[in-house]
């Protein structure tokens, strides 16, 4: 057995050893005893401790009086949710068990709460929140990416995905052109200034295919030559995919010199969400490739008849809704058998380019420029005025006329062509009808003698 000043003593010892926060609060609320833990994780000392008011040491004092009234009236309180404020204004997040203790008679004499330090797990839950959210962003991201027809429409959608992802950076979207010489801002988000274009090998990022991490004091990576010498600290995000490059996204944080364990984040980040774009960005450009290829005629580069059908179609609807008028020309070269048969199918095929790069000149706002098959070509053009359009197209003929076309050092003959022209809405309702008025309208012209222009009649 004990002596009471030897048990005494040893209960303190117990209560000094304790690594959590212990204290004794009177019912006055004020602090009538604590241990180490306490004047370590508050900053004050014990003197200054006992007998000021509980409360003063919490980031919330009213949800702590709160909790301390809880106690109260309950007999306890279980895992109560605090913040202690350290006087260096260091922050602890603590779970508190509290429970009364009574004098002698059974009365209620005060609170004795014990503190139990959960700052890291809170820290861990919040980091596994967050990651978790940003899961689900990149896989929307994904998600949607993998849907889009066009690269215009991928653009907003990983613009709004890394503005959610850095929320507290600016950045801006580059695509590197079809030519693989230049990157091109397509978007940009934040109160940033970003050059418009620039050579792929200014950017470390580029050049290595990986994240370029630069301007940050701790790093010995240096600046690209697309951000201003003395930047802050930014990311270069790479866009690769099966060893082609793509684009690159540039995040820029807006706090000064982020700490170790920010990058670090903004890092991991970075990789998963670039990881995810890159695959969903090949697939699209590639299907934007395919595309192009089936809807170009590969000689002279102009749209081909498959798309012209398809377009056509699209335009009457809107020419029909908005009450306009539309015109098809079909535009044929004339005696080109002799042409070929005398100058060579090589000689023909410069003639049939430099046709098409002509007709394509032609072009005014959403007009269409075809080659609809052999020395065959379709013009389609909407205008309130029909006189103009058979202005234009008597222009585009003598253009032709007098179009030089050199095959090697040999000077080619003029060509001329004949055009048969057809009007929607009053030569035909539909893209069949318009076709056959304006192939009618040029048998006409070449019955006539060539070289000249029949409207449908
Ligand atoms: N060089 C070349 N010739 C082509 C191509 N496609 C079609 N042709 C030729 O275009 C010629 C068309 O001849 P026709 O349909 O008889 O017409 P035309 O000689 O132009 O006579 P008209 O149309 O009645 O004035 C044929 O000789 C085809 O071989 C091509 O891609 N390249």
């Amino acid at each position: 057995m004990l002596a009471k000043s030897a048990k005494t003593s040893y209960a303190r010892s117990l209560i000094e050893a304790s690594l959590d926060p212990l204290v004794t609060i009177s019912a006055d609320g004020k602090i009538m005893d604590v241990n180490s833990a306490t004047e370590k994780v508050t900053g004050v000392p014990r003197k200054e401790l006992i007998g000021s008011d509980f409360s003063n040491y919490f980031t919330d004092p009213q949800k702590a009086q709160d909790g301390y009234r809880l106690a109260f009236s309950q007999g306890k309180v279980t895992d109560y949710p605090l913040a202690i404020c350290h006087a260096s204004g260091k922050i602890t997040e603590v779970l508190y068990n509290a429970t009364v203790y009574r004098d002698e008679d059974g009365n209620i004499a005060g609170i004795f709460a014990a503190a139990r330090d959960v700052t890291a797990l809170k820290k861990a839950q919040r980091e596994l929140e967050a990651a978790i959210l940003h899961m689900q962003l990149i896989r929307e991201m994904t998600d949607l990416l993998q849907s889009c027809q066009k690269m215009d429409e991928a653009y907003p959608i990983m613009k709004s995905a890394f503005m959610r992802l850095f929320p507290e950076s600016d950045g801006g979207l580059y695509m590197l052109d079809a030519a693989g010489n230049s990157l091109v801002l397509a978007d940009s988000w934040g109160d940033i200034r970003l050059e418009a274009v620039f050579n792929p090998d200014e950017c470390w990022g580029m050049r290595r295919g990986r994240i370029h991490l630069a301007g940050c004091c701790n790093s010995i990576n240096p600046v690209c030559g697309h951000v201003c010498a003395d930047a802050g600290p930014y990311l270069c995000i790479p866009l690769l995919a099966h060893a082609r490059g793509l684009g690159l996204i540039y995040i820029e944080p807006r706090f000064a010199d982020p700490n170790a364990d920010g990058i670090e984040r903004m890092l991991s980040i970075a990789e998963a969400a670039a990881d995810s774009a890159r695959l969903a960005l090949a697939n699209l450009t590639l299907r934007e490739e395919l595309h192009e290829l089936s809807i170009r005629d590969p000689l002279t580069g102009l749209f081909n008849r498959r798309f012209l059908e398809e377009v056509l179609d699209r335009e009457l609807l809107r020419m029909r809704r908005s009450e306009q008028m539309l015109a098809v020309a079909m535009i044929d070269i004339d005696h080109f058998k002799i042409f070929n048969d005398n100058y060579g199918h090589d000689a023909g095929d410069e003639v049939l380019k430099k046709t098409g790069h002509l007709l394509n000149g032609f072009r005014e706002g959403s007009d269409i420029v075809c080659r609809y098959g052999g020395e065959e070509f379709v013009v389609v053009t909407t205008e309130v005025d029909p006189q103009k359009i058979l202005r234009r197209l008597e222009n585009l003929r003598l253009e032709v006329e007098h179009l030089s076309v050199k095959f090697g050092n040999q000077q080619l003959p003029n060509l001329s062509v004949s055009i048969g022209v057809a009007i929607f809405p009053a030569h035909g309702s539909n893209r069949v009808e318009l076709l056959n008025r304006a192939d009618q309208a040029l048998y006409v012209a070449k019955e006539a003698g060539r070289n000249r222009l029949v409207v449908a009649g």
